[in-house]
């Protein structure tokens, strides 16, 4: 099974990179949304930062919810206190993403894409032979970032400013996707690589039915033989 890292800047078009590979039918394995699964109510996880961290970061009232503004900000400025999280959170993160590739396979998935921001700063573009990175131009995410989560110049500023630099990203990935231009464009390239990661993923599968159908053909013989 091929399995694709996705990445890019804050809002440079990861989300809408990753809906039209599930639209098209390939897996994604999307790390934002297990980051926020883990930490739901009774997960483990969510055990272990209220023991952490303390009460006080849970809306009781509204289920246990952990608050998440609350815990980003108390996190913010301390390195010590965001070690602490990621010590709890990254593990549980990481379990889960393993468990659903395991799935994917298991179920005969030939392609896996796994949408994650941090795939760079991780490290998993070195296990990873195929990295996409979707990016545009600074100017676009901000106005594209500020326009989505309706935020403040100096807040989007200060959250693009936080990432590992576009240019260090492209370096990196083997597989760029430009999103300078309309996300009509964007779904072209989008729906041209799949076309390609399926075609180069073709002969393989190919190549271990034979395998299979001729493992068995002699494993007949030679049991009859026998
Ligand atoms: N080519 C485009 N032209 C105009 N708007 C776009 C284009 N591509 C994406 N957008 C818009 O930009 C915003 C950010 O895109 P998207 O949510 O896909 O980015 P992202 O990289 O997943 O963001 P995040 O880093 O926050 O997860 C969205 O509102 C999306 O609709």
């Amino acid at each position: 099974m091929l399995i694709v890292g996705l990445s890019g800047g804050i809002a440079t078009g990861k989300s809408t990179v990753s809906g039209i590979f599930e639209r098209e039918g390939i897996p994604v394995i999307d790390a934002d949304r297990i980051a926020r699964e883990i930490v739901q109510p009774g997960e483990p996880a969510w055990h272990a930062i209220r023991d952490e961290f303390g009460a006080e970061y849970f809306d009781d009232a509204n289920g246990g919810v952990m608050n998440r503004e609350k815990v980003g900000k108390l996190i913010f400025n301390d390195a010590e206190k965001r070690r602490r999280l990621n010590a709890i959170t990254h593990p549980a993160v990481r379990k889960r993403m393993l468990y659903q590739a395991f799935m994917h396979f298991i179920t005969g998935a030939s392609v896996v894409v796994l949408d994650t921001p941090l795939l760079f700063e991780v490290g998993y573009d070195r296990i990873l032979s195929r990295t996409i990175c979707v990016w545009c131009n600074p100017d676009q995410e901000l106005e594209r970032l500020m326009a989505r989560d309706s935020m403040s110049e100096v807040d989007a500023k200060s959250r693009m400013g936080a990432q590992m630099s576009i240019e260090e990203k492209k370096k990196r990935a083997t597989i760029l996707l430009d999103n300078t231009g309309t996300k009509e464009e964007l779904e072209t390239q989008v729906l041209a690589l799949i076309s390609t990661l399926r075609s180069s993923w073709t002969p393989t599968v190919i190549r271990a039915t034979l395998a299979t159908v001729i493992v068995g053909i002699v494993s007949l013989a030679l049991w009859k033989i026998l």
